[in-house]
């Protein structure tokens, strides 16, 4: 786990993190969202061990970082956002040379490559220089420099940049693939659909202060839940005949069905079937409403404006 205690941060004299504290729960991928300049990149670099901050600290699981930083970096992986490979480096080069600067044994580092070497389906591209490679390879190359060493903590900024939509995809399916080798990971992102895809849980950030930190599509979260209900031939008088329920806080006809917000539960949601098929309503479909990593987040900044 890492926590963030009672974090502070400046640069020369200006503050730009402000009591910063955040817990990351083993096996979480949190999305770390905010407007360009909130302090992103910086929290990034603080947790990753590479700033010291003013006050506060960054433990992982349960030690600080700095205690003992060559320990720390062994259990962590930090992708900037802006990266250089060392040219003139082969693939397999770049990543034995990674995985060895993090303390990997000499007699795991060939295992290790070579898997990851799989994973980021970087397998024909072995004894390739690095600087020919392609924009989207490099991505790769450059996750594949700091997940080689299978730290248990990784720390992605912005790592979708300059992939095409397959590789970020591809990306996607990766960081699921990761979790489920039980790795912690927070990744920056502007693209809130794509950590839509994998991400557990949302981190918000404004001028360098904690706006939310919440889990995502999680029914316990919301006092509400949306379903959208499906009819064959709703008759005239159905918006009417469903608005009576008692159980229904707020209901809208779209072309795609009818969609109702009621309170929490499968109780409610049996009780309300109940109801639409005691009113004879040709109800054909129920479909779960899951809340948006786009409208959490908005939602955030807006209890913060309220
Ligand atoms: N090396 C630096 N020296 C001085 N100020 C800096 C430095 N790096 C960043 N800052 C400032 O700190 C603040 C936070 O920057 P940071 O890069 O952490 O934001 P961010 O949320 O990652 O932004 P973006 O989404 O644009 O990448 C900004 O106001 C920025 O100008």
């Amino acid at each position: 786990m890492i926590k963030i205690k009672n974090l502070n941060f400046h640069y020369d004299n200006r503050q730009v993190l402000h009591d910063i504290n955040v817990e990351l729960s083993a096996g979480s991928i949190t999305g770390l969202i905010g407007p360009n300049g909130a302090g992103k990149s910086t929290l990034m670099r603080c947790m990753a061990g590479l700033e010291q901050p003013t006050d506060g600290m960054v433990l992982l699981n349960g030690t600080p970082i700095l205690d003992n930083p060559r320990k720390s970096f062994a259990q962590l992986g930090y992708l900037p956002d802006i990266f250089g490979l060392p040219e003139g480096l082969t693939v397999v080069q770049c990543l034995t040379y990674a995985a060895k600067s993090r303390g990997l044994p000499d007699n795991q580092l060939a295992q290790a490559v070579s898997e990851t070497l799989q994973l980021l389906g970087l397998s024909n591209k072995v004894y390739e220089k690095v600087n020919a490679l392609s924009r989207g390879q490099k991505q790769r190359v450059g996750i594949g420099q700091v997940i080689v060493h299978q730290p248990k903590f990784l720390l992605l900024d912005e790592p979708a940049s300059g992939l095409d939509p397959e590789a970020r995809h591809e990306l996607s399916l990766l960081l699921l693939k990761l979790k489920t080798q039980g790795m912690t990971m927070l990744v920056s992102s502007h693209i809130l659909s794509e950590l839509d895809e994998y991400c557990t849980h949302m981190l918000v950030i404004k001028n360098g202060q904690i706006q939310a930190h919440q889990a995502l599509h999680d029914e316990q979260q919301n006092s509400h839940q949306t379903l959208l209900l499906k009819f064959f031939r709703l008759p005239e008088n159905g918006i009417n005949q469903i608005q009576q329920i008692d159980l229904i806080k707020n209901i809208e006809s779209k072309p795609d069905g009818v969609w109702v917000q009621l309170a929490q539960g499968e109780n409610n949601r049996v009780a309300l079937i109940r109801e639409l098929v005691a009113r004879d309503l040709p109800l054909s479909e129920v479909q779960t409403v899951k809340t948006s990593l786009l409208q959490s987040y908005q939602d955030s900044l807006n209890i913060r404006k309220g």
